[in-house]
């Protein structure tokens, strides 16, 4: 008889050969709010915010309603972005190819402690003692040919089809962030003038890195036991999600405390705000904890492209989003600083938001609370 392929790899949690979700899977707390519908129709309080690139009202009501989902909800719903849904489609279809690679092969990619990029749980999976129904991988869109070699040694047809299709995503998705980021910034109030002649705006848009991280979350047979992704909010200044046909993200609401289940929209990406984009803007812009849960019958995937500063340039509070006569609420950072206060903020229970406020004053809005964290 075979060796099943679980056991050929230790190191390796074969999903798709698990009949059950073993205790090192399951995570406690997973409902302790309740999971509601963020698809309803626009308006309505639990309806994940809409923006649409395309609106005929103009520049200045896409910019209103850029303002109102990033300060209300932290994420938003992007649509008339130009992204081809063709291009989308391959992106997917690559994604879903690069997954289904052999336990071995992907093994020889797995990313090391320290490393930015690679292969396996992301980077928040080692806070926590339980692991997460999920595979994934981490590259830079700029300097991919390299590390892929890992996943595709000998090159080959589909590692130059993932290369091509990557790279031609990032070639849209960089201007796309561009976009985005001048309408971050006309929807904090700044003008055409400021967008385009101070320095520190200048500065942001020109130095803005991106990176790419791929989720898998095999079917599970307990979806209620097992999670894909845990909450958490993204630490850069903003991220698109790119998720399948098959919904699992789900975004944190206060009053009363909920999770919102984002509708699948074809071709729409999720927009999240992050940790350091919620420091630029003086925490106007809130960045939002956000999951992904699994599913019995369905395997899922998503992309992340993450938008951020390069690791040594200090992010503050812009000038223009302090309030005259105030301070700014938080000090200067620079992203691998944040990832170390996040770091501690995990081993403690505490907000590493709080951490970087200016003055710490307490406000239990912003406090995480985290799973079953690792303590040390
Ligand atoms: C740019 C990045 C953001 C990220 C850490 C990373 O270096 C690459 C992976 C990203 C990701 C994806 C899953 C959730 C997350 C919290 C994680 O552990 O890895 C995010 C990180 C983040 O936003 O901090
Ligand atoms: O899978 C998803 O929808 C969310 C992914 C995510 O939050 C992340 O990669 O940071
Ligand atoms: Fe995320």
């Amino acid at each position: 008889m075979p060796t099943p392929s679980h056991l050929k790899n230790p190191l390796y949690f074969d999903f798709r050969a698990a009949r059950r979700v073993p205790e090192s899977h399951s995570w406690p707390g997973l409902h302790d709010h309740p999971v509601v519908d963020g698809g309803g129709a626009p308006g309505t309080p639990d309806a994940v915010p809409v923006v649409d690139l395309r609106d005929p009202s103009g520049g200045a009501a896409v910019a209103a309603r850029v303002a109102r989902a990033a300060e209300q909800w932290g994420a938003f719903l992007l649509t008339g972005h130009g992204v081809p849904a063709e291009l989308l489609a391959r992106v997917e279809e690559r994604v879903a190819c690069m997954f289904a690679l052999p336990a071995a092969d992907k093994m020889r990619a797995v990313r090391g402690p320290g490393d930015a990029c690679g292969y396996g749980s992301p980077p928040i999976s080692s806070f926590f003692s339980k692991c997460m129904w999920s595979e994934g991988y981490t590259f830079s869109p700029v300097s991919l040919r390299g590390d892929l070699r890992k996943l595709w040694p000998k090159a080959g047809d589909d590692y130059a089809s993932f290369c091509d299709v990557m790279e031609e995503f990032h070639k849209h998705m960089r201007v796309l962030a561009d976009k985005l980021l001048e309408l971050f910034l006309r929807a904090l109030g700044l003008t055409d003038e400021q967008v385009a002649g101070v320095e520190e705006e200048r500065r942001i848009a020109e130095t803005m890195t991106a990176t790419m991280h791929l989720n898998w979350y095999p079917r599970c047979p307990d979806p209620r036991r097992a999670l894909g992704l845990i909450a958490h909010t993204d630490s850069g200044f903003f991220t698109f999600v790119l998720q399948s046909l098959v919904p699992g993200l789900q975004l944190f609401r206060h009053g009363p405390d909920r999770w919102v289940a984002v509708p699948a929209v074809p071709g729409a990406f999720v927009v999240n705000v992050g940790d350091l984009f919620h420091i630029l803007t003086n925490g106007r812009f809130h960045s939002v904890y956000h999951r992904a849960v699994v599913n019995r019958d369905l395997d899922r995937i998503s992309l992340g492209y993450f938008l951020g500063p390069p690791p040594h340039a200090k992010v503050a509070p812009l000038r223009e989003a302090v309030p005259p006569g105030r301070t700014p609420a938080y000090r200067a950072v620079t992203w691998p600083e944040y990832m170390g206060v996040r770091k501690k903020a995990f081993t403690t229970g505490a907000s590493a938001l709080k951490m970087v406020a200016a003055a710490a004053e307490s406000d239990d809005a912003d406090v995480q609370q985290p799973l079953v964290a690792v303590s040390s």
